[in-house]
């Protein structure tokens, strides 16, 4: 297996007496599709809250790269290729979808335009750059956080539930550009779509209220009764 480009020990996150993400181990290896899923209030949200630092951890520790990013801020984790997909609140809707991204492309020095248009052609959104984002089908807004994400050149892209809303067509799209992100990077994907996940992933962490309940290839989270009992079963 490639080596470990994340490593997450004993990641812990209450609030109050919710033990939202409660001592959770999590590797991440190189170039590699891994999907997180659970049941809804399992903590996959705060996890990756956890990870990309919007949220702070009470307890844990968190490598990238070799280096101990635990109490970096947010910003400082995406200068060192942490992106998380912007929520579609986050997009401008009154800028032009160019600009949307041209946001995000300007943090690195290079050809703002081709830089920019680069990550538009990658999702297929580089024909509607002129465009207002707020008039934008939902299916096109979710690909063009997509490509606000991409424009960062992230060495891990974590997509929190990117399939949610959006049409059949739409979701094979979506698999074909996630295929094409790896290996130059590593996709954790929040995923509830069971059909996505067991497709894409060739790794996936089972959380359940708050702690790892199985990690494995799909093959074996399929076959573990536990998970079976807690979710797919379900
Ligand atoms: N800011 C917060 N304050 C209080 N409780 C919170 C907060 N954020 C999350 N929680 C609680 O922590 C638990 C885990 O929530 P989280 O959103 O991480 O789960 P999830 O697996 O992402 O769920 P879903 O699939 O429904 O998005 C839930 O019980 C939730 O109510």
């Amino acid at each position: 297996m490639a080596a470990v480009i994340l490593s997450a020990r004993r990641l812990t996150r209450h609030f109050g007496g919710v033990k939202a993400v409660d001592g959770v181990d999590l590797d991440l290896h190189h170039g590699e599709i891994h999907a997180l899923i659970g049941p809804n209030g399992a903590g996959k949200t705060t996890l990756v809250g956890l990870l990309s630092g919007r949220i702070a951890m009470q307890a844990g520790t968190i490598i990238l790269g070799g280096e101990d990013i635990s109490r970096l801020p947010a910003h400082a984790r995406v200068a060192r290729g942490i992106a998380y997909t912007f929520q579609i609140t986050s997009i401008y809707a009154r800028l032009s979808v160019f600009d949307n991204v041209a946001l995000a492309v300007q943090r690195h020095s290079g050809d703002l335009r081709a830089g920019t248009l680069a990550a538009l052609a990658r999702v297929g959104l580089d024909h509607l750059a002129d465009q207002r984002a707020g008039t934008l089908a939902y299916g096109h807004q979710r690909l063009l956080e997509i490509a606000m994400g991409l424009a960062l050149r992230p060495r891990l892209l974590i997509l929190d539930e990117p399939t949610q809303g959006l049409a059949d067509a739409e979701i094979a799209t979506f698999k074909t550009l996630v295929r094409g992100l790896v290996p130059a990077a590593t996709v954790l994907l929040i995923e509830h779509n069971m059909d996505v996940v067991m497709d894409l992933a060739q790794n996936i962490t089972v959380l359940n209220s708050g702690q790892v309940l199985a990690t494995g290839t799909p093959a074996q989270i399929r076959a573990n009764p536990a998970v079976q009992a807690a979710y797919l079963g379900g």
